[in-house]
């Protein structure tokens, strides 16, 4: 369970994220939703440990991650999709996904200096590694530079790289924006057959309600950084609060 106790943040004299509290369970995809500048980025950044809390805390499975850095939080569990930053953009598609399968297993699989336990363990890297990048539709990329790929093809190999972490949580800050009408289905269906998992956590931030109508068990709501609406989608969406205070300024969208 990933929980935040009054979790804030203040910029200044404005407070971007006021005193959230809520819990995660496994098993469960919530929506975060709200108008822009609601806060839902800067909630994430606080629970991914982006951005350091004014005030409150975060948990996962009872271990308090308050304080602890983006890195230390990944260990612990916490899978955020990235823009590809910190990949490594002159490395092939295969390269980077079985250096983030690899990063998840050292400490556990280390075997000492044996040449045939080297040889075995990169090839169930690869191997791995093979299998995710079947999963998210990049087999076909596999020896292209991480550099030469198209915008939809990226935001795919952050969705590669989040599952070689093997994470118990997974955070989507809109997984689809910029993609296409062909792209955006692919990112779609990995999200669905995330789901699939019972014991996995996921949260995404969505602008589009078809697709948080679609993908999402709960919903919660952000507006001027409080949390306002938390329930099933539809009693969410058709309560007073979000249709004045999210769906009035996105009607375009809701429809
Ligand atoms: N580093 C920062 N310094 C100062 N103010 C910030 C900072 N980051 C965010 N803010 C402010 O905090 C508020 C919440 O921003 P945030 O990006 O979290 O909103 P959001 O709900 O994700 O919006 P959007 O839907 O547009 O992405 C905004 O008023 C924003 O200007």
């Amino acid at each position: 369970m990933l929980e935040t106790r009054d979790l804030t943040i203040r910029f200044g004299g404005h407070v971007a994220v006021n005193a959230v509290s809520c819990s995660f369970a496994p098993g469960t995809l919530t929506a975060i939703v709200g108008p822009n500048g609601a806060g839902k980025t800067t909630y994430f950044n606080l629970i991914s440990g982006q951005l350091k809390a004014s005030a409150g805390t975060v948990s996962l499975d009872g271990r308090s991650l308050t304080g602890m850095a983006p890195s230390a939080r990944t260990r612990a569990g916490l899978g955020r999709a990235f823009q590809l930053t910190n990949l490594f953009p002159h490395l092939t598609v295969l390269e980077n996904v079985r250096l983030a399968v690899q990063a998840t297993r050292d400490g556990t699989h280390r075997r000492g200096l044996k040449l045939w336990s080297i040889w075995s363990d990169h090839r169930d890297l690869v191997a791995r590694a093979d299998e995710i990048l079947t999963q998210v539709a990049l087999k076909a990329r596999e020896h292209d530079a991480v550099a030469s790929l198209p915008h939809g093809d990226q935001r795919k190999l952050e969705v590669a790289l989040l599952i070689a972490l093997e994470p118990k949580v997974f955070m989507f800050d809109e997984p689809t924006a910029g993609m296409n009408a062909a792209e955006a289905p692919v990112i779609l269906d990995l999200i669905r057959q995330l789901k699939q998992d019972r014991s996995k956590t996921i949260l995404l931030v969505e602008h589009k309600m078809d697709v948080v109508r679609e993908l999402a068990d709960r919903i919660i709501v952000l507006h001027n950084g409080t949390l306002v609406a938390d329930g099933e989608p539809a009693e969410v969406i058709a309560s007073p609060v979000v249709q004045e205070a999210y769906l009035g300024v996105s009607t375009k969208e809701a429809a």
